[in-house]
């Protein structure tokens, strides 16, 4: 299993973001975690991710324990995300701000650099081919050398997908990637997502309350409601559990169904227990 959490509680004084919240992620699957607003879901990427201790609890990824690691190490160990707001550099061009993602990750050290050695100009040229492979699956290597506030809202949101890949994740959580995009532009998410699963077979925790993309491309979906577990289990569980669909998800859940239905939706599987 990649992702574990088990039994993770996270208070704010006397509020209970997250409570005793479990699941597990299997390996390079694409899991969502869903809910109305204020339910936990970005709290839970910021104590997977270590911005935010648990209170209880323990989460594991690929059986080590991220408890007591900090954000840069669980960076390094393989945990990149992307944010519910978009935090790019604006002042640099769409390939520096994928580039500079990576700047850790150099293998040549500051010497390297500073007397520019042929090791620092391999790591800038591998950095560099990366970089562009990702942006083209993005469809943003014709604007490599704009201005990245210059883009489109959904362009940023891609180009933040691409600068953490650049991490060479093992695990990618996406925090709302299609929010503020176009119904084409989260078809086209869709199959990005899809694609880097395949590529580079990776596991991505996806938050998302664009019913379209979620439907279809997780295999698995955890619900929160103000911080607790409401449901789990593949969208075809999910989206028939009468209180998913009575309290919170229910109008675009069933107004999502028949186009989730004709893309083949995924999770056609065994239907698991929902909670
Ligand atoms: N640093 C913090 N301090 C205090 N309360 C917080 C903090 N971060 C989150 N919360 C609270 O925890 C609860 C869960 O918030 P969270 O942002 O995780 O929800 P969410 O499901 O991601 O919501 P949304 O879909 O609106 O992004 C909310 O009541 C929020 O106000």
């Amino acid at each position: 299993m990649s992702l574990e959490l088990q039994h993770v509680t996270k208070r704010f004084g006397g509020l209970r973001a997250v409570g005793d919240v479990s699941f597990t992620v299997p390996e390079r699957s694409i899991f969502g975690l869903i809910g109305p607003n204020g339910a936990g879901k970005t709290t839970v990427f910021n104590l997977i991710t270590g911005v935010y201790k648990h209170d209880e609890g323990s989460i594991r990824f690929q059986g080590t324990d991220l408890g007591p690691l900090k954000p840069s190490q669980i960076a390094r160990f393989g945990v990149a995300r992307t944010f519910q707001n978009i935090r790019l550099f604006g002042q640099l061009t769409v390939l520096e701000n994928a580039l500079v993602a990576c700047e850790s990750q150099r293998r040549s050290g500051l010497v390297a650099a500073l007397l520019r050695t042929p090791a620092f100009y391999r790591d800038e040229a591998a950095m560099t081919r990366r970089a562009m492979e990702l942006l083209e699956v993005f469809n943003l290597d014709g604007v490599a050398d704009e201005i990245s506030t210059s883009l489109s809202y959904g362009d940023q949101r891609r180009l933040e997908i691409a600068r953490a890949m650049m991490l060479e994740p093992k695990l990618l959580l996406l925090d709302e990637p299609a929010a503020g995009m176009n119904y084409g532009e989260a078809e086209g998410l869709k199959k990005q997502i899809l694609w880097l699963r395949e590529r580079f077979g990776l596991t991505v925790v996806l938050v998302e309350h664009n019913m379209q993309v979620v439907m279809s491309v997780c295999e698995h979906l955890h619900v929160l409601d103000h911080g607790e577990t409401l449901a789990q289990g593949t969208p075809e569980v999910v989206r028939r559990h009468p209180r998913v669909l009575a309290a919170y998800l229910g109008e675009d859940v069933e107004e999502e169904r028949g186009s989730a239905d004709s893309a083949g939706a995924a999770g056609g599987g065994a239907a698991e227990e929902a909670s």
